[in-house]
C-alpha cells in the first residue's frame, strides 16, 4: 500500500535553517601535541603551536584533550586549574586568552582538567579574537571502559560529567562542542545540527584498541549522518606514556569525506574549510526534507519505555 505520509505532518520541526557564517572560507589549524608531565613545557608549546598555525594562516585552531597534563587519573586533580578564577589559578586558559588576542584567531582550545569546588571535569574553552571566553564545555559522557586485556579505564574515579551542550557562535561559524567519547553519541551531534550548526570540534584521546575500529568511523558518521564539517585533534602518540593515544587528528567534509589526516607523530594540520559545501551537500542528498518524524523521534521512545 503507499505511504499516505506527508513531510509537512512530521510531528518533528525541520532542521533550522543554516545561519549565515561570518566568513565561508578559511583554515583551521589541528594541533596533534606531545603532552608531557611538565604543564610549564605542555603550555609553552602548545603557544608555540598556536602561533605557527595563526602565521600559516590559521583562523581557528583546535587543540588536543587534556594537552596541558598526562592523561590519566593520578595525573587529572594535580594538573586541574581553576578556569572561573582565571589568571594565575589557570595558566592554560590565560595563555589560550592571550594567544587568541594577539593572534587575532579563534581557539577552540582542547581540553584541560578543570577544578570547580570540589568536582573535577574535562573541560574544553572557546575564545574569540578578542581572548574573551565564548564557551566552556564539560565532557558529558565520561571514558569508562573496560577491554580485559587491553585497556581499562574509568575516568569517572576522577571527574564528574559535565550536563550541558555546547553550542556558540564565533568569527568561523557555529560551533557544536563535544570530547572524545561524546562523539559516540550521535544524538549529541544531532542537536547540534538542528540548532544550525556548521562544525563540530572533538578534541579526543582515542587509544590503541578503539582508535583504529571507530576514530574515523564516527567523525564520518558524525558529518554525514548531519550534512556538516567535522574537525578532531588528537595528543600524539607516546608509546611510553600510560595511557597512548591513537593520534590521527582529522578533518572531514559534509559529505562524509576525510579531507585532511595524519598519523600518530606531533604535527599540525592546515586544512581549508568551505561552508558553501553544507548547502551544496544538502541540496544534493536533502536528508532533512526527508526524514520521518512521524516514524521515529527519540522522546517518543522515552515515553514508550517509561
Ligand atoms: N578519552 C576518551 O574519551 C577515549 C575514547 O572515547 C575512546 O573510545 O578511546
Amino acid at each position: 500500500m503507499a505511504s499516505t505520509y506527508k513531510p509537512e505532518q512530521a510531528r518533528v520541526p525541520p532542521a533550522v535553517q543554516l545561519p549565515v557564517p561570518p566568513v565561508t572560507k578559511f583554515k583551521i589549524a589541528l594541533c596533534q601535541l606531545s603532552a608531557t608531565d611538565d604543564k610549564e613545557r605542555n603550555i609553552v608549546h602548545a603557544r608555540r603551536a598556536i602561533e605557527e598555525a595563526a602565521e600559516k594562516g590559521a583562523q581557528l585552531v583546535l587543540l588536543p584533550e587534556i594537552w596541558n597534563s598526562p592523561y590519566s587519573n593520578d595525573c587529572l586533580p594535580v594538573y586541574a586549574e581553576d578556569i572561573d578564577a582565571g589568571g594565575d589559578a589557570s595558566p592554560s586558559t590565560a595563555m589560550l586568552s592571550e594567544a587568541a588576542r594577539s593572534l587575532q584567531i579563534t581557539i577552540v582550545g582542547g581540553s584541560i582538567p578543570e577544578r570547580s569546588g570540589d568536582r573535577l571535569y574535562n573541560t574544553c574553552c572557546v575564545f574569540g579574537k578578542d581572548g574573551k571566553l565564548k564557551a566552556k564545555h564539560r565532557k558529558i559522557h565520561l571514558f569508562d571502559i573496560d577491554i580485559p586485556g587491553k585497556i581499562t579505564f574509568v575516568e569517572s574515579k576522577t571527574l564528574t560529567a559535565g550536563d550541558n551542550h555546547t553550542i556558540v557562535d564565533t568569527d568561523v561559524g557555529r560551533i557544536g562542542i563535544g570530547i572524545c567519547l561524546d562523539i559516540e553519541f550521535q544524538e549529541l551531534a544531532m542537536v547540534y545540527a538542528a540548532r544550525g550548526a556548521h562544525l563540530l570540534c572533538y578534541p579526543g584521546a582515542f587509544n590503541m584498541t578503539t582508535g583504529p575500529l571507530h576514530w574515523e568511523l564516527l567523525q564520518r558518521s558524525r558529518a554525514a549522518d548531519n550534512q556538516l564539517y567535522v574537525a578532531t585533534c588528537s595528543p600524539a602518540r607516546d608509546a611510553g606514556a600510560g595511557y597512548i593515544a591513537w593520534g590521527h587528528s582529522t578533518l572531514v567534509g559534509p559529505f562524509g569525506e576525510v579531507l585532511a589526516t595524519t598519523e600518530h607523530e606531533e604535527t599540525i594540520i592546515i586544512a581549508e574549510i568551505d561552508y558553501s559545501q553544507i548547502e551544496l551537500r544538502r541540496t544534493n542528498l536533502p536528508l532533512q526534507n526527508q526524514r520521518r518524524g512521524d516514524l521515529y523521534q527519540l522522546v517518543d521512545l522515552q515515553r514508550l519505555n517509561s
